[in-house]
């Protein structure tokens, strides 16, 4: 088992992932003939259509999460990080294992799925209602997304079609509309590495304040160093497999060592 709870652990659970495989079954990959010949042939064979492929994106991944943890996953491309989060937020069926989650857990960039042809403001207002803020604390808290978004530093951006963003401003809006609510569990999806400087400093300080005052952060990222500086703990998936679980300094060595090979 790769979790790291004590027989006198007091710290509450809030993701409970038990041996999760997940595999994605894809249509039309191209292994078969297109001809009519050959479909017709498949008819009366009855045979299954060929080009039905399966990619087994995650393999009997176990751990357990706690309030008040920022848990960076790591791993090269493809390793599944994005799958298990998405598995996580209940938007990917599992197909073994067991996910066990406390609350509502919100998967930044997905959840706050916004839309481009409308302002930067309608889009605050509506991120805000798809995560469950009532129009009062959306109204209250509008500004202050606006300003930590920084959208508008340079230009009345807030007041032009999202579709006008670079896709740093909109992942950093996205941040900010996410991060405006206390989530019981967030997850975040390399959104701190499309922000510039100034804005990765404001969300790590912000990334803080959500683990303190509600339950666990999440975040997917390459940057390693901002793993090592945004979470306490690292979890590490190579091509599917659950690697390494531990402190983020110790699990950040072990990977970078491994890269450099
Ligand atoms: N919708 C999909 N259909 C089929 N296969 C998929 C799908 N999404 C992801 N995969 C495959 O699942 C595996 C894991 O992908 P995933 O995006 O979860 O990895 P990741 O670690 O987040 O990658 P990256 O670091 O590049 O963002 C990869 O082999 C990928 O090709």
């Amino acid at each position: 088992m790769a979790d790291t709870a004590t027989t006198t652990d007091t710290r509450v659970p809030t993701v409970i992932a038990d041996g999760v495989h997940i595999v994605y079954k894809v249509h039309g990959s191209g292994a078969r003939k297109g001809g009519a010949t050959a479909a017709l042939s498949r008819v009366f064979s009855r045979k299954e259509p060929a080009g039905v492929k399966e990619v087994h994106a995650v393999k009997g991944v176990t751990f357990t999460a706690y309030k008040g943890e920022a848990i960076g996953l790591i791993g090269s491309n493809g390793s599944g990080k994005s799958t298990l989060l998405a598995a996580i937020a209940g938007l990917q069926p599992v197909t073994h294992g067991r996910i066990y989650s406390h609350g509502q857990p919100s998967l930044l960039g997905v959840n706050a799925a916004l839309m481009n042809d409308l302002t930067g403001e309608r889009n605050v207002v509506l991120g805000g209602l798809a995560m469950g803020m009532s129009k009062q604390q959306i109204r209250e808290r509008y500004q202050e997304i606006v300003d930590f978004s920084g959208i508008n530093e340079r230009n009345d951006f807030i007041s032009l079609p999202m579709r006008t963003y670079s896709s740093g401003m909109g992942a950093r809006l996205r941040f900010s509309i996410a991060a405006a609510k206390d989530h019981d569990v967030l997850m975040i999806d390399e959104a701190l590495a499309t922000g510039d400087a100034a804005f990765q400093r404001r969300s790590q300080a912000r990334i803080e304040e959500l683990r303190e005052r509600a339950g666990t952060v999440f975040l997917v990222s390459h940057g390693i160093n901002t793993v090592r500086e945004t979470c306490d703990r690292a979890i590490w998936l190579e091509a599917g497999v659950l690697r390494m679980d531990g402190p983020s300094k110790e699990v950040c060595d072990a990977y970078d060592a491994f890269t450099r090979r």
